[in-house]
């Protein structure tokens, strides 16, 4: 189903959803009724997400909660010192041949910043997987997930129905939904944003007009699936920065219909409008953006997802590449797919990078020779790349387990140390 936080209405089985009331007294095919919502009952209309599911059995059959053990995944950013150097990392290394490692266990947190008892922030984690999750349903009661695929398609199965994605694509999985990871390709890698802040919603376009960036038809929510299944299952819950674990006999993905506009979807990040200069000098990021959480302070995010797709470079009288620059925002950044613009060497699809508050970085010193010396009277081609960032407001703390990592390049600094003194007075 089409379109962006839409009034979305669905069944697997004909005649299910009642028709002018959410809750009869009995609902057809003997099922039960139950809300699912997303924001203060009270939020204003253009911010308010509720969905009505209607279902085998309601969520609250399950066994007692005990704690689950997955050291890798938290969100326990620390409280000491952060440092300001700039970091980065190559790809998060595939589980050892043999290993089970499914979505849950693959996971590993990288950074983040706020939590959520304070309901801000983001948890900024990658998985790497080899397994489907089997008997085993997953949802964190801490934010909504989006999830950015790098290598492997994920098969998706929701409460609302499956959703598969491929790397270049996006999925977010609201607040509190429960679901199933598969992988067709039998591994997979990507990156996972867990948003504590306001839900994602599409930015205000300004002087662009009413199209462009990320166009809210793109965005595609699936119909109704439901599992009938009894069994010794398992439902892990991520609860203020913890894991979960419960027994349920059935699987939680009954829903056989559902209607309302708290629901997952994704996005094809190739069917992103890039908008850029035509005339000279390389705009500021934000005129890639494909999401944000906004905060309560206007114009501010919480979180903002931008990407930096393929796209023609053909401003003049212009240092064509991301400038030199230090931000009050901080920068988490991936790549799905190819190289990017300002880093010639190191930066690979898998791997990440973070440059915190006013931590100067920009393009490496084979890129800033590159790109001085280009011959602008030509138009470049960006071809063949796929990066993102996730930009906070708050600095972006990294995990213990992220800077210990043996996959963290200790060098990363030295990607400028090549930059020339050119000065000359006069
Ligand atoms: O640091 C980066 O590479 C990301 C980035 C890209 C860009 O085009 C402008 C600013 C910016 O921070
Ligand atoms: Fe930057």
């Amino acid at each position: 189903m089409s379109g962006f936080g839409n009034e979305f209405a669905t069944e697997a089985v004909a005649g299910t959803l009642p028709v002018g009331r959410n809750s009869p007294q009995k609902v057809a095919h003997g099922l039960y009724a139950e809300q699912l919502t997303g924001t203060a009952f009270t939020a204003p209309r253009h911010a308010n997400r509720r969905s009505w599911l209607y279902r085998i059995r309601p969520a609250a059959m399950h066994g007692g909660f005990e704690p689950f053990a997955q050291p890798r995944f938290h969100e326990d950013f620390g409280h000491g010192p952060v440092t300001p150097d700039q970091l980065r990392w190559d790809p998060l290394p595939m589980p050892a041949e043999g290993a089970r490692v499914d979505f849950v266990d693959g996971l590993f947190t990288m950074a983040g910043n706020g939590g959520s008892a304070a309901g801000t922030g983001v948890g900024i984690h990658m998985y790497a997987a080899n397994a489907p999750m089997r008997g085993r349903y997953f949802y964190s009661a801490d934010g909504e997930l989006l999830i950015v695929p790098q290598q492997g398609r994920l098969r998706i199965a929701t409460e609302l129905g499956a959703i598969d994605v491929e790397p270049q694509e996006i999925a977010v999985i609201p607040r509190g939904v429960r679901f199933r990871v598969e992988l067709p390709d039998g591994a997979a890698r990507g990156y996972v944003c867990e948003n504590h802040g306001a839900l994602l919603r599409l930015p205000d376009l300004g002087p662009i007009g009413s199209n462009g960036l990320a166009n809210p038809r793109d965005f595609l929510t699936p119909v109704a699936a439901y599992e009938d299944l009894d069994g010794d299952f398992e439902l892990i819950a991520k609860f203020q920065g913890h894991l979960w674990r419960a027994d349920i006999g059935h699987s939680p993905l009954d829903v056989v219909a559902w209607h309302g506009n708290y629901a997952p979807y994704k996005y094809d990040l190739r069917r992103f409008n890039a908008i850029g200069s035509i005339s000279f000098d390389h705009p500021d990021p934000s005129i890639f953006l494909v999401l944000h959480s906004p905060s309560d302070t206007p114009g501010t995010s919480n979180m903002d997802f931008a990407i930096f797709p393929p796209r023609w470079l053909v401003a003049q009288d212009t240092f064509r590449p991301p400038w030199f620059h230090r931000n009050i925002a901080s920068e988490f950044m991936g790549l799905v797919h190819g190289a990017y613009d300002a880093k010639a060497e190191g930066f690979a699809p898998g791997g990440c990078s973070l440059h915190n508050c006013m931590t100067g970085h920009g393009p490496d010193a084979a890129t800033f020779e590159k790109a001085s010396n280009a011959d602008l009277s030509k138009p470049d081609v960006i071809a063949d790349t796929m990066a993102f960032m996730f930009e906070t407001r708050g600095v972006i703390r990294p995990t213990r387990q992220a800077l210990d990592a043996a996959h963290r390049q200790r060098q990363y600094q030295a990607c400028w140390a090549g930059l020339q003194r050119h000065f000359r007075a006069g």
